[in-house]
């Protein structure tokens, strides 16, 4: 994309343990996330999604500032985030939020909402005593909570609940980017679709741009504009959410969505999909997927394939040497 982009990442790496013992032996290492290179626009919703292990979350984790990259770059508005995260950590952790999983385990349980709430407000200059509490009236009416609820404790609350105590939390730090790993998967499904719709109003009130990491299609379908699909460390397809949904290039997002069933998708046969990713301290050659894949030749087993687009839908890319849907 042009210089346009908010969130732009380059050939992203990061690898867990490697290098070499005391005696100069070779230690194993895994690659989790491995040359992922994508962007954001302002405003955007990008959906991330793949199979557990496949580096959804060191992802996440790498442009919230959780975790350094071992390659590659991450910048936001044009400026280096691990540069910044030096320069001032602060200021980095207020543009961009992380919202976890495990809503409830994510809240200290022993302070108030009050108080977890007010702790980033703190950081944020001009707010006098009434200003804060006005602001704590507005976050708890943004997710839809009752003020009463400030002086309770977090195990006083439903999933659903804290979750949004969660969003509320983000937002208090007045964000321009939220990265959301999995916030649903802990909720019923009824309670999923109100913290989406939260979630939606809050994005266009105060025009956010969300990261979305779920594996989950349904919900990635219905929060997205855009979808980038990962692979065992890899981005293997990327693209307007309704383009790759009805015509999926890659074999692997074939895959995913034919295992879910949907008015207008065909299912996957059961002997498709069923095999064991590979061992991530042992990559195979070339394509990873290549094992699984109903489409591989030779090519395949060489180099992980260069990534282009689909005819006439520049914006929509993958990295296979047979996609699907081009012709
Ligand atoms: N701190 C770590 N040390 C060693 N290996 C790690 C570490 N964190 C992640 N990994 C490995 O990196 C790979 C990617 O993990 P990651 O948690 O990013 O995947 P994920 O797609 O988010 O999976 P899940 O949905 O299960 O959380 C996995 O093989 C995992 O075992």
């Amino acid at each position: 994309m042009s210089g346009a982009a908010f969130l732009d990442i380059d050939r992203l790496e990061r690898v867990f343990g490697g290098g070499r013992t005391l005696f100069g032996r070779a230690r194993p290492g895994v690659h989790a996330v491995r040359e992922v290179t994508l962007d954001l626009r302002r405003g955007e919703t990008l959906g991330i999604v793949g199979e557990s292990g496949c580096g959804k979350s060191t992802l996440a984790r790498m442009i919230v500032g959780l975790d350094r990259p071992t390659a590659g770059r991450i910048t936001l508005d044009g400026r280096d985030l691990v540069a910044e995260a030096r320069r001032d950590p602060r200021a980095l952790a207020r543009r961009i939020q992380y919202v976890f999983q495990d809503p409830v385990a994510s809240l200290n349980p022993r302070r108030t909402i009050r108080a977890i709430l007010e702790a980033p407000l703190r950081h944020l200059r001009g707010l006098d005593g009434a200003a804060r509490g006005r602001r704590l009236a507005d976050l708890m009416e943004a997710v839809n909570l009752a003020p009463e609820h400030l002086d309770r404790y977090p195990h006083e609350f439903s999933g659903g609940q804290a979750q949004r105590i969660g969003i509320a939390r983000a937002l208090a730090a007045e964000p321009d980017l939220i990265v959301l790993d999995e916030p649903v998967s802990a909720l019923d499904v009824s309670v999923q679709a109100q913290v989406l719709n939260i979630l939606d109003g809050l994005r266009e009130r105060f025009g956010l741009t969300y990261v979305f990491i779920s594996h989950d299609l349904a919900v990635i379908e219905s929060v997205s504009d855009r979808v980038a699909v990962m692979y065992f460390g890899h981005l293997v397809e990327i693209g307007r959410v309704a383009d790759v949904f009805a015509r999926p290039r890659h074999p692997y997002t074939r895959l995913l969505l034919a295992s879910v069933p949907a008015p207008g998708r065909a299912v996957a046969p059961p002997e498709e999909g069923e095999a064991e990713l590979p061992d991530p301290y042992h990559p195979p050659p070339g394509c990873p997927f290549h094992a699984r894949c109903p489409r591989r030749s030779d090519i395949c087993l060489t180099a992980f394939p260069p990534r282009d687009s689909a005819p006439g839908r520049a914006d929509h890319l993958s990295a296979c040497y047979h996609p699907e849907g081009d012709d």
